[in-house]
């Protein structure tokens, strides 16, 4: 396999997917060395069907606002590869979401569930739908035309969804009620429920404390403690707010937080008062990070980010692409040492090759966020079991998890020198799995 021809076939093939385009680029060059070793692999042109979906719902949905105006968007299930498990992985609401974004998301998560070593294809879907600025009632109006439509292609064994930016606990319930009454079954076929009908204790706080986990393991190779670092953090979202609680718990200093509109910052760190006000705000209110600033008189940037402030470990948790080579180079310049991202694929491959070249402690998301599918992995295991583990218990898997992850990154990525590449590591690693699966499953 040459990495550059197979990549230029895929441009000529869909050009106007850059995102989808940009994530096996990063892929195919890291395993490119891996992949050639095994010359049965060319044989069965294997890496051809990794990189395209197995397959691609796409519909429209219709529903009724508050003011009676029907309105269409449009939904995706992007169904990858389910050559280790049943399809798995979020949904997205968010006004830019469309299928490129939606491949890249479906092809990174396939080889994040892989790494998890839990028995989970990769998938993910969503829509042009926004929920901001929506009353409840047209939440879930939406959430069910769009269970409406989907609902025949999904199941606990054949593609289990979750949330993702703009899906919540609010918007899974709605999807799993419909899900529900059109499937007549109950069943774990949604991750991230509530917790009175099969949720998983610790699946909301998964991602960021997954992450944190990850940071700690990363940290430890180098014998740098967590306590007193001070961290920069983008978004306020679910991924964002329990990345930050945990670091809290461990005495780290949290100085930042965004969301699309902009982004606050706290010199002295926020305190966990203060952050409970972020969970009441986007949570309950579902109001916008500048009204922070407006309640604590901290500094608040309109259309600003996070990298430009002097901090020790940076994590990403808002979007994709929303670190660039620019602010790479502002972080590393500002003494950086570490770069955990919640987010998936929030470096840009300038920044990335940045952060590679300084051989700072960088981990990509398919690994750092993994604990979110990783429990959402577990929740499956409790609904087919029919039975609840305790948060401590949950805890403790979790912890085990991303420490694996951590190993498995070392063992692919290790270099001569000693330094870790994290993107190799995980990228080889997580292809090796999937790989033999769909060997020993013949052409299909
Ligand atoms: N929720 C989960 O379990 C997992 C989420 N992720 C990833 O973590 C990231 C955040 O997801 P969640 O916290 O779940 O979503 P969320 O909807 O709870 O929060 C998203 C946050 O990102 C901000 N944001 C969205 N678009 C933005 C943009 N263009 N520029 C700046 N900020 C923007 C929002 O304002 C919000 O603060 C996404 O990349 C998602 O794919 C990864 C693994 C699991
Ligand atoms: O929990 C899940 O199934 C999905 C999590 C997710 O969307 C992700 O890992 O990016």
């Amino acid at each position: 396999m040459k990495a550059t021809e197979v990549l230029a076939d895929l441009q000529r093939r869909f050009p106007n997917e850059p995102e989808y385009l940009q994530a096996v680029e990063e892929v195919i060059t890291t395993i490119e060395d891996e992949y050639n070793k095994h010359p049965e692999f060319e044989r069965y042109n294997l890496i051809e069907r990794l990189c395209i979906p197995d397959r691609i719902f796409s519909f429209r949905v219709s529903w009724v606002d508050d003011k009676g105006k029907v309105q269409n968007n449009m939904g995706y299930r992007i169904q990858h590869n389910n050559a280790i498990g049943p399809y798995k992985g979020g949904i997205r609401f968010h006004s830019s979401v469309n299928q490129s974004i939606l491949k890249f998301l479906a092809f990174e998560q396939t080889f994040k569930n892989s790494l998890t070593t839990l028995a989970m294809g990769g998938g993910k879907g969503g829509s042009d739908f926004s929920p901001r600025g929506k009353s409840d009632m047209e939440v879930m109006r939406f959430c069910q035309a769009f269970i409406a439509e989907l609902w025949r292609h999904i199941g606990p064994d054949t593609d289990v969804p979750a949330g993702d930016i703009g899906v919540g606990g609010r918007e899974v319930g709605y999807m799993y009620g419909m899900y529900k009454k059109m499937a007549r079954e109950f069943t774990g076929t949604f991750t991230g429920k509530g917790l009175e009908f099969g949720g998983s204790l610790i699946r909301p706080e998964a991602t960021g404390y997954g992450n944190v986990y990850f940071l700690l393991n990363m940290l430890a190779t180098r014998g740098i403690d967590i306590k007193d670092k001070v961290v920069a953090i983008s978004g306020s979202g679910n991924v964002a707010t329990y990345t930050a609680k945990k670091l809290l718990e461990l005495g780290a200093k949290v100085i930042t937080m965004s969301d699309s509109d902009g982004c606050i910052y706290v010199p002295e760190g926020i305190t966990k008062e203060q952050l409970d006000y972020i969970f009441k705000l986007k949570n309950e209110y579902r109001g916008r990070i500048r009204e922070f600033a407006e309640e604590f008189g901290c500094e608040y940037v309109e259309g600003g980010r996070p990298w430009g402030y002097k901090c020790d470990i940076a994590m990403p948790s808002a979007t994709q692409n929303e670190l660039d080579g620019d602010d790479a180079r502002t972080l590393l310049a500002n003494g950086v040492i570490a770069v955990s991202e919640g987010a998936n694929m929030p470096s840009t491959p300038d920044a990335i090759k940045e952060f590679l070249n300084a051989k700072i402690l960088y981990a990509p998301g398919k690994a750092a966020n993994a604990g979110g599918v990783s429990v959402s992995g577990l929740e499956m295991a409790q609904n087919s079991q029919k039975l609840s583990w305790s948060s401590e218990e949950v805890d403790e898997k979790l912890k085990g998890i991303m420490k694996n992850i951590h190993e498995q990154c070392q063992k692919y990525g290790k270099e001569e020198d000693g330094f870790t590449n994290y993107v190799k590591g995980a990228n080889v690693a997580g292809f090796m799995k999937v790989a033999r699966a769909m060997m020993a499953q013949g052409i299909i």
